[in-house]
């Protein structure tokens, strides 16, 4: 008899809920007071604290022990960011202020028989986020350059103290005063890297990492994250926040996709980008684009002159507040729908091996090697591939709904459909968020089934068949084969398909691609992946063709 299979391991778990009250007594000799759970992270919580006797309100972290993003986190803290480390540099640096937070404790405690790890810090009144999301998803240039001013302060910290940052965004930026955007403190140091030992060479294990939309051409190509690459992550966050969106959105399934748009559009600078900050005075974009200059011309293993970009924004500031009250407010395709914090696109975290080490003498529970920080994981079956519907990347109103789009920049045809599937997407989980019977594609052959289903029985659901096929085809024996995924209601997916997407969609590379939102698998590359589910089901349509009696429904053993 083969060997059981291993159930697979679980990369890492959320943290069990901790009560409000429970006391924590730290190495300091300090009592900590766990308050209310007010966010989660990746795989923790995140709670108020207060120290005991104190009013004074803090944030503990609170995971697992045996979890990696928060280790990684504390072992960045520990490493460069401890109060004292933090005011002799400002001392020397002869600044007031600098947009990091400090470490305030860390360490373990025991709750219901669990080994957990905490860490606190201090609390900041909201997120930037949070504000984008308030404001209609997009903010001032104005605010956005003041804001890119402090992050790249914060940088010039972690830089000189050779660690790169590698997810500047707006969810990782906390404002210590709300609507105080000259307040803003760069926080998440789960993917910081140190520097010292990056060399370029760049390994596909890594290749995506971070978050995709805004990471950087380094982190594209798999090399590890460098000090340009929080420039130019830092760039395509500006865009984001200026014009609230960004040409490679809709894309974002596709890391590769969205690796060679943002080629595209580096490439076609300073044009890509005056084309979509239309309505912003010049030095906006021009600042923009000395960001993207600054790194590209920048070695990988080489410092950039952050006082030299932070004059630049500046500047730009300056010239964005007087050239707000003489332009009119820029007409970019914002829409009203935040983008999540996108958390689901980091690509699973490799550690570096310096990194590993350290964290091996911090703790004696040995952490998992691999932090996989992607909470969108597919279960692997061995027979069959789940096919994912990513959430929803956001909405975009199109020139049907009246709002010229603001810009297409070095994107292709492809690029167009994309544009179109991401927004299916989209009004998928809209109807999913608001309950209503939402649609699941189906193949055409599938909703050929479905329908004589319906015929046979009760009628379905409303909902049940949308014919979204623009075209079909018949195999041998006469079927008709899958061109395109139409729509069904979630009932009746739910009853008859696993994924619904058919086998002979799955047999087909080309149709798979067609399929709106095939994306990235955890176990390896899209294009890999396709490739060997579509042989699969070859080989598994070859093997029914020879059998006669084989019942095509029932070989959607969907996935
Ligand atoms: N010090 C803080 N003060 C106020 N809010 C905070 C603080 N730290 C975190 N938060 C809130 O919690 C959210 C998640 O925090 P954070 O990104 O640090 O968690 P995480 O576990 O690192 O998540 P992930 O790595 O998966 O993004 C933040 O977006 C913010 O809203």
């Amino acid at each position: 008899m083969p060997p059981k299979k291993a159930a697979p391991k679980k990369l890492h778990e959320l943290a069990p809920e901790v009560r409000v009250g429970l006391k924590i007594d730290d190495i300091s000799k300090k009592t900590y007071i766990v308050g209310k759970q007010f966010a989660t992270g990746g795989f923790g919580r995140i709670h108020t604290c207060t120290e005991d006797g104190k009013s004074q309100q803090m944030v503990m972290k609170i995971e697992p022990s045996t979890n990696g993003p928060l280790l990684t986190e504390v072992v960045v803290f520990n490493r460069i960011l401890k109060k004292d480390m933090i005011e002799n540099y400002k001392k020397a640096k002869k600044i007031q202020w600098i947009g990091l937070p400090h470490l305030i404790a860390n360490g373990y405690f025991t709750y219901n028989n669990e080994k957990m790890r905490y860490m606190i810090i201090p609390k900041y009144a909201t997120s930037l986020e949070a504000v984008r999301e308030a404001n209609g998803g997009s903010l001032s240039a104005k605010d956005s350059l003041t804001v890119a001013d402090c992050v790249l302060g914060a940088l010039e910290y972690l830089h000189d103290s050779d660690y790169a940052h590698a997810d500047v965004k707006a969810a990782n930026i906390l404002l210590e005063k709300p609507n105080d955007f000259s307040s803003a403190v760069l926080v998440d140091f789960g993917l910081a890297h140190r520097t010292t030992n990056n060399v370029d060479k760049p390994d596909k294990k890594r290749a995506h990492n971070g978050t995709c939309i805004f990471t950087s051409t380094d982190a594209h190509r798999g090399n590890n994250p460098s000090f340009r690459g929080d420039v130019e992550i830092l760039a395509y966050n500006l865009i984001m926040w200026i014009s609230g969106s960004l040409p490679w959105l809709s894309l974002e399934a596709s890391p590769d996709k969205v690796f060679e748009a943002k080629q595209k559009f580096v490439g076609g600078l300073p044009g890509t980008l005056q084309s979509i900050l239309t309505n912003q005075p010049a030095p906006v974009a021009g600042c923009i684009t000395t960001m993207f200059d600054v790194s590209r011309k920048t070695d990988y293993t080489h410092k950039v002159d952050m006082a030299k970009l932070r004059k630049k924004v500046t500047e730009a500031a300056q010239s964005a507040s007087t050239g707000a009250q003489k332009k009119p407010k820029m007409t970019p395709s914002r829409d009203t729908t935040a983008t999540p914090k996108r958390k689901s696109q980091r690509a699973p975290r490799v550690e570096s091996e310096d990194e590993e080490e350290e964290e091996k003498k911090e703790v004696e529970i040995k952490p998992k090697k691999k932090v996989q920080r992607s909470r969108k994981v597919v279960e692997d079956d061995d027979e069959e591939e789940e096919v994912i519907i990513p959430k929803s990347t956001r909405s975009r109103k199109t020139k049907e709904e009246g709002t010229p789009r603001s810009f297409n920049l070095g994107m292709t045809s492809s690029t167009a459909t994309s544009d179109r599937v991401a927004k299916k997407i989209e009004m998928k989980y809209k109807r999913l968020a608001t309950n209503k019977p939402s649609l699941v594609p189906v193949t055409v052959a599938d909703a050929s089934s479905c329908e004589s289903q319906y015929e046979s029985n009760e009628p379905g659901p409303s909902s049940r068949v949308v014919k979204k096929r623009t075209s079909e085809e018949r195999d041998a024996n006469g079927e008709v084969q899958l061109k395109t995924p139409a729509l069904v209601s979630p009932d009746v997916k739910k009853t008859k398909y696993k994924s619904g997407i058919s086998s002979a969609t799955k047999a087909s590379p080309t149709e798979l691609r067609r399929v709106p939102g095939v994306r990235n698998f955890p176990k390896g590359r899209r294009s890999m992946i396709i490739k060997e589910t579509s042989a699969r089901y070859q080989e598994k349509r070859a093997t029914r063709n020879t059998k006669p009696t084989f019942d095509d429904s029932s070989c959607s053993s969907e996935v």
